[in-house]
């Protein structure tokens, strides 16, 4: 729990570093916020089921789709562009026998209402931001951008239909997780030529911005848009965290444009983080489109870099005074003393039993407490209180009313 609050804290502190307002959102909702027909893991592994008024319900899998919700329910209420984050619990529903969690905790930020890159500099600049923060440089880490407009425009020259993009999106997320035939076969049985198949994952292979020219033409808007946000990468100074990479499509399917993900350069980790722009989520919910981008960054890979890089912070527990009486009837004394050290917002771990000061002295040792009070018989008759500093040992006698 220190270490999630830790983390936690980090994601709260640069969400508000760069101007974000936190956000929540239930984590039971409608089933239907989450049935999409694109293939999606996400759909496979949803944590459904029926509830006691008979509605289908799902623990939610992700934050999105329940912050378009909202931002449709807001409506005009709400003025352009919102800047939001959340830090929410979201579930999957997979075998045991996989041995993996089915909870995990995910920060979102979103920009809703901005329709250019500078949207997507700014997240990619705050995720750099909390990555320096935690002590991870750019060796560690590395984000592979891309467009999912290079796709749609590779896709519209073999006049495959738009109502497929969504699906053909999810197969190519899969490129390097199951074999190529899969991945070929998968295109084909989504009535892709074997043409487009095969211009497809050339396309896919281009790692260079002057490479993707050649192929596609300079006056594409997939390259203008990536153009631009290098060049904003190379002001805000994360240059160096950045490259292209035609094979990023990212797995969810109402990604529309710029996709990103962070990935760990020795190559051993899972994606750590991931977002995208999703121009058209709203209106699949039936609300008017509004242009939209955000990332999600899970609690896991994330704790599995840091242990490899030695990075997890020593987290122990801390607590200014340990306070406690030498006999059962002094308890209240003790009880006093702890209440006005609480009313100068000392914190204040108060023995409850009557202990042996070798007990409490194992205790104060353990929680870390800075300074242990003893409220004994002969100096409570006067008013005072022993006081013992725990780190030096020096020990002295003081009047209640002037402890502080
Ligand atoms: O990364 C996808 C995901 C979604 C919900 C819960 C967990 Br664990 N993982």
């Amino acid at each position: 729990m220190r270490l999630r609050n830790w983390l936690f804290q980090n994601f709260r502190e640069v969400s508000q570093l760069y101007g974000f307002e936190e956000i929540d959102f239930p984590v039971l909702e409608s089933e239907a916020l989450f049935i999409r027909k694109a293939g999606e893991e996400i759909r496979d592994q949803l944590y459904c089921f029926e509830d006691r008024g008979n509605r289908r319900v799902a623990l939610r899998p992700e934050l999105t789709p329940s912050l378009a919700r909202l931002v449709i329910q807001k409506g005009k209420s709400v003025s352009l562009p919102l800047k939001w984050f959340a830090i929410g619990q979201c579930w999957r529903y997979e075998r045991m026998t996989r041995g993996r969690r089915r909870e995990h905790y995910q920060w979102n930020m979103d920009i809703i209402g901005v329709p250019n890159v500078t949207a997507e500099a700014e997240l990619i600049s705050s995720i750099i931001t909390f990555f320096k923060r935690i002590g991870i440089t750019s060796s560690d880490v590395g984000f592979k951008v891309s467009s999912r407009k290079v796709l749609q425009e590779v896709l519209k020259r073999y006049s495959v239909p738009e109502n497929l993009f969504g699906r053909v999106c999810v197969i190519i997320d899969k490129l390097e997780k199951i074999p190529i035939d899969d991945i070929k076969k998968e295109l084909r049985s989504a009535e892709l030529s074997e043409e487009a198949v095969e211009e497809l994952l050339q396309i896919l292979s281009v790692k260079s911005l002057d490479k993707l020219e050649e192929k596609l033409g300079a006056s594409v808007e997939a390259l203008t848009e990536l153009k631009q946000l290098f060049s904003l990468a190379e002001k805000y100074g994360y240059s160096e965290w950045i490259q292209f990479d035609a094979s990023i499509v990212r797995g969810l399917a109402y990604y529309t444009g710029i996709v990103f993900e962070g990935f760990d350069r020795e190559g051993k980790l899972r994606a750590i983080c991931g977002g995208g722009r999703y121009d058209r989520l709203l209106s699949t919910f039936g609300g008017d489109d509004l242009p939209a981008c955000g990332f999600g960054f899970g609690d896991a890979v994330i704790i599995e870099l840091l242990k490899e890089r030695g990075l997890v912070p020593e987290l122990s527990p801390q607590v200014e005074n340990i306070v406690c009486s030498l006999d059962s009837d002094l308890q209240g004394g003790a009880s006093l003393v702890a209440a006005r050290l609480r009313e100068k917002g000392k914190t204040v771990d108060l023995v409850l039993e009557n202990k042996p000061l070798k007990w409490v002295f194992k205790r104060a040792a353990r929680i870390n407490a800075q300074r242990l009070i003893i409220v004994g018989s002969a100096e409570w008759q006067k008013g005072m209180v022993r006081v013992k500093i725990l780190s030096s040992g020096e020990q002295y006698e003081i009047k209640v009313d002037e402890l502080e």
